[in-house]
């Protein structure tokens, strides 16, 4: 691991690192928040929260936005943020489009070519990443996992495949129901092919009925998002949740958008959510 930046941030470290991913077959970057506590003795581990970003982002985009390094900081938590697909493996029209190829992994495993030897964001964010995070640093196993957009479906998906292995999951604006929307049908079309049936191992209110663990959804949502129409669907990841007793909670806040100006100013229940979930004390108010 090549440590790239080290910022310091509310007494902690904003650093960034890059690796050979096995998963992916390739160099990838990612950001890591350590707060002070996992820095203060060595040989601690903190608990961390794995954030997943949306289309065309990379893993700056949350440490740069979101502002979730003081309340992280204060509840002795730290955040990894990966990159959102595989970078430089130069396959043909990797770089047409925002939201297919770079910056568009979806976090599935591809199965079609040329996609599949390194499309595997899944993968890499469930094991890899862990892996290599938990060994590295001062972060232990205890995990949640949350995320935006793209990056918040992935979060969903993540949770509900592997049941255990979160203590909590929380999404901003989730691609909620990616098979019935252009966004999920074309990343979905291309990376895992024709068959709809593959489709539907990756969509999270598909997978809602079968989950091995009710693990409560937090979720929030800007009414004035200018992708909730065409490309969101919250509300089918609601039914699906209602018809099993699926824990959810969808929260629409009025007016807000798409942007990390929404994410900032809800990141800190999302915060305090996954602090509690991960026995972490709260701060004081
Ligand atoms: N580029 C797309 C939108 C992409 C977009 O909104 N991306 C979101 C995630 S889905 C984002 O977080 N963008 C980067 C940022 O705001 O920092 C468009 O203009 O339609």
């Amino acid at each position: 691991m090549e440590l790239l930046l080290t910022n310091a941030s509310f007494g902690g470290e904003h650093r960034r690192y890059r690796h050979t991913a096995a998963t992916l077959e390739c160099q990838m970057e990612f950001s890591i928040f350590l707060p002070p506590q996992s820095l203060a003795e060595p040989g601690r581990k903190v608990p961390v929260l794995y954030w997943l970003s949306g289309l065309t982002c990379n893993d700056e985009n949350f440490m740069q936005k979101a502002g979730a390094q003081k309340l992280a900081a204060e509840l002795g938590l730290a955040i990894v943020c990966p990159d959102t697909s595989p970078r430089g493996v130069n396959l043909p029209g990797e770089d047409d489009s925002y939201d297919f190829g770079s910056g568009a992994g979806f976090y599935v495993n591809a199965t079609e070519q040329p996609w599949a030897p390194h499309y595997r964001m899944y993968d890499y964010v469930v094991k890899e990443l862990p892996q290599l995070v938990e060994s590295e640093l001062p972060v232990s196993a205890e995990k949640s996992i949350s995320g935006h957009s793209m990056g918040g479906h992935g979060a969903l998906i993540c949770a509900l495949k592997n049941p255990g292995l979160y203590r909590s999951v929380s999404a901003f604006a989730p691609v909620a129901h990616p098979v019935e929307c252009p966004w999920g049908q074309k990343a979905f079309a291309g990376y895992l092919g024709g068959n709809q049936e593959q489709w539907n191992q990756w969509d999270a209110t598909l997978l809602i009925a079968d989950a091995q663990e009710r693990l409560p959804l937090l979720i929030d949502q800007g009414t004035a998002d200018q992708f909730l129409a065409e490309q969101l669907n919250p509300q089918a990841l609601v039914r699906a949740c209602h018809s099993v007793n699926h824990p959810v909670t969808l929260r629409m806040q009025s007016g807000y958008d798409h942007s990390y100006f929404f994410i900032a100013s809800f990141i800190d229940d999302h915060l305090h959510h996954h602090a509690e979930a991960l026995g972490l004390a709260q701060p004081q108010l």
